[in-house]
């Protein structure tokens, strides 16, 4: 948590003022630093996920450092459910008369084995971030952003070569990304742009604490792996989520920016094969032998 005195974005500081923004999951880890990023600009931000007590607890907590603009929270709201969402969606604009700003950062899994993942623990996952991210777009464009235009980022997560151990998440992820690429043309006529930033691996102490000690055996395996040889930060993720959000990303619409140390071209050692040989040749030439 960044002091009053240390908090400097790389961005000008009102180049937010007078902007609505709702960031769900907005009271924890990346969301919470997106939420700092843009109240330190100048927006009004509206936070909400499914504690409601947590979001009030991190609204308090930020605006006490004094930014610019302000940081409310909204009613309760699980993404898994369609009322919530529109109820939400209703709150900020009639509330706040505005909705510029949307990012889709709630979400989350848990790590398996794909065989071990139960049908309700698949739809659970998928209803999380690809359903729950669909409506929040849906809602936002319909209650706004159709009339006013506005700008929408996704967070999804590393799936270029799959998630092997997430793979639910990885599925529902690409999903978004997908969307995203529809939706950037079907709105554009509204003035809505809409990306995606995709984190690699990012400390948060909210976000770990949720893998328990698998997470911690993973992390040994995993950051020995990536080209950075490091975790990211939420505050790396967060400055690209406020470039693409900002009038200088004019241009960019149906964009994926990684922030991942180049995790997405090594495969992350989430799930160990076992060393021998896993396919059977197949071919009749002697050299195939060696193979
Ligand atoms: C170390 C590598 C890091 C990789 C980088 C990624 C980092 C992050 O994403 S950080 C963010 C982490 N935060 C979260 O993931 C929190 C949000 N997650 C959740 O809320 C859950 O994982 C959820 C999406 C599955 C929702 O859970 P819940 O509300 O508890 O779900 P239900 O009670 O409706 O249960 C539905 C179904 O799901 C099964 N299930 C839930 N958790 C697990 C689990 N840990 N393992 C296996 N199965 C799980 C649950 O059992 C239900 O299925 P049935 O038993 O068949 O009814
Ligand atoms: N940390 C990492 O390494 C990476 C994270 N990500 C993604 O970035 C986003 C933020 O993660 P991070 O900050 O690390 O972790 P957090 O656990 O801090 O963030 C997840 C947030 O989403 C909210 N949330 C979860 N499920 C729901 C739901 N059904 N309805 C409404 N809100 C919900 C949580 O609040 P509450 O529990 O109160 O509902 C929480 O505030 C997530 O989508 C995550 O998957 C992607 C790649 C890597």
């Amino acid at each position: 948590m960044p002091e009053e005195s240390t908090w400097r974005s790389v961005f000008r500081n009102d180049l937010f003022k007078g902007k609505v923004a709702l960031v769900s999951g907005g009271g924890t880890g990346i969301g919470k630093s997106i939420v700092i990023e843009l109240a330190s600009l100048g927006a009004t931000v509206v936070i909400s996920s499914r504690n409601e007590e947590k979001c009030h607890k991190a609204a308090d907590e930020l605006n006490a450092l004094g930014f610019s603009g302000k940081v409310a929270a909204g009613p309760s709201t699980n993404i898994r459910k369609e009322e919530d969402i529109q109820k939400l969606i209703s709150h900020v604009v009639e509330r706040y008369g505005a909705l510029d700003i949307l990012v889709n950062n709630a979400g989350g899994q848990f790590i398996s084995d794909s065989a071990d993942i139960s049908k309700r623990g698949f739809q659970a996952v998928v209803e999380t971030n690809l359903q729950g991210t669909f409506l929040m777009c849906r809602e936002a464009f319909n209650q706004y952003m159709r009339d006013n235009g506005g700008s929408i980022v996704n967070i999804t997560i590393g799936n270029r070569n799959g998630m092997p151990g997430m793979m639910h998440s990885a599925a529902a992820r690409a999903g978004v990304e997908n969307m995203t690429a529809s939706l950037c043309v079907e709105w554009i006529e509204s003035k809505v742009r809409i990306n995606c930033v995709r984190p690699g691996i990012i400390f948060t102490e909210s976000g770990f604490e949720n893998y328990g000690p698998a997470g911690e055996y993973f992390l040994e395996k995993i950051v020995p792996s990536l080209p950075a040889k490091r975790l990211g930060s939420a505050e790396e993720v967060s400055s690209a989520v406020v470039w693409l959000l900002c009038e200088g990303a004019g241009y960019v619409t149906g964009s994926v920016i990684c922030v991942d140390g180049g995790g997405s071209y090594v495969a992350l050692p989430l799930v160990e094969i076992e060393d021998k040989t896993n396919l059977p040749t197949y071919g009749y030439l002697p050299m195939k032998a060696k193979l």
